[in-house]
């Protein structure tokens, strides 16, 4: 039985194994026509933007017309060494010239079963290439996935967590738009295969239907991404910088100026991340909670109002300062007071996950003072810049990014035509009505966070009408505390 072979330990794709074919053929082609057939053939544009098609077996088996095949698989299934690994039958169609032909993503190794129909296990190469260059239109191969000895007992396991919309019908790159699984930033996808380099094999996570789709490998997604995305030093900041969340809500606005930098970091292409399900054990520490968006959206709304109505539940963190305690504060309550040198030492030791200087003086948050709530057994609400997230995406934070987002501008006018934002600009961080210019700037910050982070949100909320948009996040903290969860793999080893 001729089986498609190359060398050892080298598995290339069907690309690779295309091109390759020609010269692992050429020997056994008894006259320069074949030879010559053979080469013409594997050139051809066409057959390198092969439509693919998958056909499950149940399918096959269901599809009357089919006895033929069905006989021949059933008999293949019987052999006990195959009875796992015939699970496809596997077409591919050229789109140019209407070729119709049978594989999956070929293998070495895999077994070529039929051409056309006719049966050519016993058959030579050179026996098998006649009959390509007899054929008319139609070609079609049946092929059996090789043997892989670890994928023989089980399905893989491997789920990833979709970072990017993806949809076949947008991609010029695909060899086949119906073979394509489109999916959504934030879905949970369990790969089938990843021996192709290039196009991997995946289904929906939960997903009935046993079919699998392409999807564009991590490597490929990378690379066509960083193709396709300018390097861009983005002048629309994140006009506040971080807040803190003292209780003193005259300080607790947008006075400091941020120390890092907010712009893109493109070593971090957002592709697929593998996740698996982790569900909080009753004495585990909760996740902490990090709220994001644009100045003025209402996140210290949204906090203030989760802490009022369970505060044995709900805590924010205290912050560091290096200014002098006023008469009335105590230290650890409004802030922890320390000296402007041990701030300073802290920032070396990376202490702090945001800090920044206001009239000479250091305010920041500290990973302790984070810890510090988290080990009383409550739900620490933290809100930050969004480059920070990356630092706080660990184990030991589990962090639940919940992003709120603006409504429309016209929404935006009506609901917040009492309210009041703490200027920023002048040096009072008085509280002044919105501007229509802080609507826009809000709007233009949000979208500007949704296209660099929007991959790191678990949930997006919508403040629009404040009691709704809450209610829409306490069930969200709740689903958090109780449901099962996908999160990085990395998360779960300790
Ligand atoms: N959905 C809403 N409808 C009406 N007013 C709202 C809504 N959400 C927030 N506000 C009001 O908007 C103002 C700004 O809200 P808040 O201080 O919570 O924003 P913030 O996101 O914390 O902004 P900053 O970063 O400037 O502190 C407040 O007066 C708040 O009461």
């Amino acid at each position: 039985m001729p089986a498609l072979t190359t060398g050892v330990g080298h598995e290339p794709g069907l690309y690779e194994l295309l091109a390759a074919l020609p010269s692992k053929l050429k020997p056994h082609a008894n006259h320069p026509e074949e030879s010559n057939f053979l080469q013409g053939m594997f050139e051809e544009k066409s057959l390198h933007s092969l439509n693919i098609f998958f056909f499950q077996l149940s399918e096959e088996l269901q599809d009357e017309s089919a006895t033929r095949e069905v006989n021949e698989l059933l008999k293949l299934l019987a052999k006990p060494h195959l009875k796992v690994r015939i699970f496809l039958v596997l077409k591919f169609q050229c789109v140019d010239c209407d070729l119709f032909c049978v594989t999956g993503l070929i293998h070495v190794g895999d077994e070529l079963k039929e051409v056309n129909g006719i049966p050519v296990d016993d058959k030579k190469p050179e026996e098998i290439i006649r009959i390509l260059a007899q054929s008319q239109g139609a070609i079609t191969f049946k092929v059996v996935p090789g043997v892989k000895e670890d994928v023989l007992v089980k399905e893989p396991k491997m789920f990833v967590k979709a970072l990017f919309d993806y949809d076949p019908k947008d991609d010029k790159a695909i060899p086949c738009q119906e073979a394509g699984l489109a999916f959504k930033k934030g879905s949970i996808l369990q790969i089938m295969s990843q021996d192709d380099a290039t196009w991997w094999q995946a289904k929906h996570e939960g997903d009935a239907n046993p079919r699998a789709g392409l999807i564009p490998s991590k490597q490929f997604q990378e690379r066509c991404e960083i193709l396709s995305t300018p390097l861009v030093f983005s002048g629309v900041g994140f006009r506040r910088s971080f807040r803190l969340s003292r209780k003193d809500k005259k300080t607790n606005k947008s006075m400091y100026e941020c120390k890092k930098s907010a712009i893109y970091d493109t070593a971090d292409v957002p592709t697929y991340e593998e996740v698996t399900k982790y569900q909080r054990q009753d004495r585990a520490k909760h996740r902490l909670v990090i709220l994001v968006g644009p100045t003025g959206v209402g996140l210290n709304e949204l906090k203030r109002k989760l802490l009022i109505s369970d505060p044995q539940h709900f805590s924010v963190t205290i912050p560091h300062t290096s200014r002098p305690k006023k008469n009335l504060e105590n230290d650890g309550v409004e802030y922890h007071f320390i000296s402007k040198h041990l701030f300073e030492t802290d920032i070396q030791n990376n202490k702090f996950i945001e800090f920044g200087e206001y009239k000479g003086n250091y305010y920041g948050t500290s990973l302790d003072s984070i810890r510090s709530v988290l080990s009383k057994n409550k739900v620490c609400l933290l809100d930050v810049q969004p480059h920070t997230l990356k630092h706080l995406r660990t184990a030991e934070f589990k962090p639940f990014v919940v992003f709120v987002k603006p409504p429309t501008i016209e929404r935006l006018r009506l609901t917040r035509m009492n309210a009041k934002v703490i200027s920023g600009k002048d040096d009072k961080g008085s509280a002044k009505t919105f501007t229509e210019d802080d609507f826009q700037e809000m709007l233009a910050t949000a979208q500007t966070m949704e296209n660099q982070y929007g991959h790191l949100f678990e949930k997006v909320i919508v403040n629009d009408n404040l009691s709704e948009a809450f209610g829409e996040l306490r069930a969200a903290l709740k689903k958090v505390e109780l449901d099962t969860q996908w999160v990085p793999v990395s998360w779960t080893h300790s």
